[in-house]
């Protein structure tokens, strides 16, 4: 049982977590840059309260969730420094957790003992509160990453936290979350935003969404998510992203190449394993359910 908790960002992702810790949590206050969001999560009844002060906001607090953008996260531990109380959890949900755990560093000399970097690998292309969602954590992962210093009873307490989400925790070493998720989400996304642009300047001139259909759609989805949100995952995880980039392009050149010397057994192998790939993974996701 938690007695408040203190949401700092009521977005699509802080806002999914208070619809769901309801069930355990006796008092839900939010904290949000933008008042009328925060305005809307009390109207939506996802929170008890909206806090325009961050003091008040975390004042008792025996939880804290951070679930603002990742580039917002550093100036926010410098704001929370002051306030910081080792009778209360902090987290995180951030996509990204090396740049998270260097603000800690920076900001407090050490990673507080009570603070355990996290994230829920679940989601979707749209934002804010209104999108929010009880059971969008439901059968998820969520990757907590501590450290060394992470005190036991705060990790044991975060893992509660999710798992009363619906979700299945798991831990992971900071640099390998972030080789891991620039391959499956972050390059992705740059994927789809980098074909939606391109084909969207194209549309300019021949109307060619006119007959896009479900191959367009199912592509590129994701490049509807908030580009606010992704120009600050993409910053903080440019090292991993950039490496990955390159073997994309290498690998595109590759395809090219078959296309262009018409190598028909070349393009059916490549297409096959990219295939069988999915498969794999498609495979792995329905046993992850199961
Ligand atoms: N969207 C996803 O699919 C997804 C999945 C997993 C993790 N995440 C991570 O979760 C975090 C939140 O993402 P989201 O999709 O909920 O975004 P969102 O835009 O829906 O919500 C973020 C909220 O934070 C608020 N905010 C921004 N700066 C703030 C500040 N300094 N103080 C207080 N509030 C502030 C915004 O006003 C907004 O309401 C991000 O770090 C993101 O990387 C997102
Ligand atoms: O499903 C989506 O729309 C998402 O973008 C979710 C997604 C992902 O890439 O899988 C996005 C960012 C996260 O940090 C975790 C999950």
């Amino acid at each position: 049982m938690i007695r408040k908790l203190c949401i700092i960002g009521v977005g699509l992702i802080g806002g999914s977590a208070a619809r769901r810790a309801r069930r355990f949590c006796e008092e839900i206050v939010g904290i949000d840059a933008d008042p009328e969001n925060l305005r809307r999560a009390e109207t939506l009844g996802v929170i008890d309260q909206g806090c325009a002060s961050l003091e008040r906001g975390v004042a008792a607090a025996d939880f804290v969730l951070i679930a603002t953008p990742v580039g917002a996260i550093e100036p926010l531990f410098r704001a929370l420094a002051p306030l910081w109380r080792p009778d209360c959890i902090y987290t995180d949900v951030g996509s990204t957790k090396g740049n998270v755990v260097e603000a800690a560093l920076r900001v407090f000399g050490i990673v507080p003992p009570n603070f355990i970097p996290g994230h829920p690998i679940a989601g979707a292309e749209r934002s804010g509160v209104e999108a929010a969602d009880a059971r969008l954590f439901e059968g998820k992962r969520v990757i907590l990453t501590p450290l060394p210093e992470s005190a036991p009873d705060a990790l044991a307490r975060v893992e509660a936290f999710w798992m009363h989400l619906g979700a299945r925790v798991e831990r992971m070493d900071v640099g390998h979350h972030d080789e891991v998720l620039a391959a499956t989400s972050h390059l992705p996304h740059v994927l789809a935003f980098t074909l939606a642009r391109m084909l969207g300047r194209k549309d300019e001139q021949a109307e060619i969404f006119r007959y896009a259909a479900g191959g367009f759609r199912d592509f590129t989805r994701i490049a509807s998510s908030d580009p606010k949100m992704w120009l600050d995952i993409c910053r903080a995880n440019r090292g991993p992203l950039l490496e990955l980039l390159g073997e994309y392009e290498t690998a595109l050149r590759e395809v090219a190449g078959l296309v262009r010397s018409d190598d028909a057994d070349g393009l059916y192998a490549c297409f096959s394993e990219a295939r069988a790939a999915r498969e794999k993974f498609l495979k792995s996701t329905e046993n992850n359910h199961a």
